[in-house]
């Protein structure tokens, strides 16, 4: 872990922000408005670095120092394997390394937390601010069109074949496309939003910090990793952190936003004796103020068994190489989706399965709405050691029915007539295609990868599952909020970036509304 040589801050702050990922970012923007005293700290490094920017090179950030990685342990239902999470160690956050597909999410996510308590949260309560930080070019109801970040969809010009095919599948499966992906119908194939902008990547520094980093009120210090939270009884004063590999103790009048993510929020807490008192003294660590930090979490499966070699090179995406998507119910009595299937015009496979071919595609199956939950824990009290994550994949039995559904489909699509000129054979199934159903069983199993979406271990409510209330304050404890996508009571049936963003942005009017 490299630590900030930068001078020491030596002024007095009214709120301390931890991290700049994609709730940061956001956080960061709307605080600096408020003419209030701001000290960032963000353990990773700046964002310096053309693999962060060029939105065709998102994979290539994942092979550099932007990227830490974290790793659950052997999962029972994905053929004892462990998964690799990586997340963004930079300005900027894990906005610096995703695939940028932008999808707030649909409606009955929003609610269903509102309904569960979190007054403030129903989708009709979250638009605005989804759109007042957003421009979206094509324009539109309910879309916005003077925020700070940037979204575009695909143009007709660049859109991808393979993408098209997909988009034809589908058609002709019976789905009906819907315009976008934010729109008032989720279910549906659609092209997709994204944050990019002329080819470059619109994370959460170049949207949300770069315009207000040079604000006299705003102090950012990259590699300075927050070792700990400062408590007095039960008022968080500030926080310790790394400055020169020294620990350096610096205070907030007012609050400290904890935004460090799904994995390092619950991690800091529980260092900081805010946790389960018989976890936290299992490693030595007084507990201060007891709460289910860490339990509860959720990630989306991403599943890359379906693949398909081609007779020739698939042509270069000139995005991000997933243009398309399409959300589903994998049961018609659902309300709302629960599955995800995706064209990916270059192969994907997981560790669970090897390919060997260099030329293909894939169409990857997804479980949006999924009933298993694990937890993050402490390994020990060194705030450098890599915690425990449990991630319980599959873990309930309606997950593989959701997951079998979609994989499914997705082979459904990807063997249909409108690949049919540039396939050669489809994968990891047998010649015949047809599985019993012990095969298809381990061949999901194999199949299996995260969609990188953790979230839900610091969770929102009102009940004894939750850590923050309805305005992210951490219950029993003054002076401390957490914002990112670590409070989302649920796991959102969209990918995971848009509503961490909202979260981080309604975080800011929250707390600029107090103030
Ligand atoms: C490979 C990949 C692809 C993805 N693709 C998509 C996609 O296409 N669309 C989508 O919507 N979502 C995607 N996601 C998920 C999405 O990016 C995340 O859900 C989202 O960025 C989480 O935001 P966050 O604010 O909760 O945390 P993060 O963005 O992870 O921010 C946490 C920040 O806190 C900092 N931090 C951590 N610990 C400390 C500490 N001790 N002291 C100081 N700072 C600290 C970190 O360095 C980081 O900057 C993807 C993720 C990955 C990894």
């Amino acid at each position: 872990q490299s630590s900030t040589t930068a001078p020491k801050p030596d002024g007095e702050y009214d709120y301390i922000v931890v991290g700049t990922g994609s709730a940061g970012g956001a956080v960061i923007h709307q605080l600096a408005k408020t003419g209030a005293r701001i000290l960032v700290l963000e353990a990773g490094r700046n964002d310096d670095l053309e693999e962060v920017h060029d939105s065709r090179l998102w994979g290539a950030a994942l092979g550099t120092d932007a990227t830490k990685w974290f790793e659950t342990t052997p999962q029972n239902h994905t053929d004892g394997r462990t998964h690799l999470w990586p997340r963004g160690n930079v300005l900027g956050g894990t906005s610096c390394l995703n695939a940028m597909i932008f999808a707030r999410g649909h409606r009955s996510d929003f609610d269903s937390w509102a309904y569960d308590g979190c007054y403030g949260w129903s989708y009709d309560e979250v638009l605005p601010h989804f759109m007042a930080m957003e421009t979206f070019e094509p324009g539109g109801e309910g879309r916005g069109d003077s925020g700070p970040l940037f979204i575009s969809q695909p143009q007709d010009e660049f859109k991808h074949p393979g993408a098209q095919a997909f988009m034809d599948s589908c058609a002709a499966l019976g789905y009906k496309e819907t315009p976008s992906i934010n729109s008032d119908r989720m279910s549906g194939q659609a092209w997709v939003d994204f944050n990019i902008k002329d080819q470059r990547r619109q994370s959460s520094a170049v949207a949300f910090i770069y315009p207000v980093r040079d604000q006299i009120n705003v102090t950012i210090l990259t590699d300075a990793p927050v070792t700990k939270l400062n408590m007095s009884g039960t008022k968080c004063t500030g926080v310790t952190y790394l400055h020169n590999d020294e620990p350096v103790t610096v205070n907030a009048s007012r609050e400290v936003v904890l935004c460090a993510g799904a994995i390092d929020s619950p991690r800091l807490l529980m260092l900081s004796g805010i946790g389960m008192a018989n976890d936290l003294k299992s490693v030595g660590i007084d507990t201060v103020v007891e709460l289910p930090v860490g339990m509860g979490l959720q990630d989306h499966i991403l599943g890359g068994g379906p693949n398909w070699e081609t007779k020739e090179a698939v042509p270069v995406s000139h995005y991000n190489h997933s243009e398309v998507y399409m959300w589903e119910r994998s049961d018609s009595r659902l309300p709302a989706p629960d599955t995800t299937v995706l064209y990916v015009s270059v192969p994907f496979a997981s560790t669970g399965h090897k390919l060997d071919y260099q030329n293909g595609y894939c169409v990857l199956s997804g479980v949006n709405r999924p009933h298993s939950r694990g937890y993050v824990k402490l390994q020990s009290s060194d705030p450098f050691d890599a915690p425990v994550v449990e991630a319980n994949y599959l873990k309930e039995e309606q997950d593989w029915k959701a997951y079998k559904w979609s994989t499914e489909l997705a082979r459904e699509i990807g063997n249909s007539e409108f690949y049919a000129d540039v396939r050669k054979r489809e994968a990891l199934v047998p010649e015949s295609g047809k599985m019993t159903d012990a095969e298809m069983r381990d061949y999901l199993s194999k199949s299996v990868n995260t969609f990188f979406h953790p979230t839900s271990t610091c969770r929102m409510g009102v009940g004894e599952e939750a850590v923050v209330d309805p305005e992210l304050r951490v219950r029993g404890v003054e002076g401390l909020r957490v914002a990112d996508a670590s409070i989302m009571p649920s796991i959102t049936t969209s990918n995971t970036n848009s509503p961490s963003m909202m979260i981080g942005w309604k975080a800011g009017d929250m707390i600029a509304k107090n103030a």
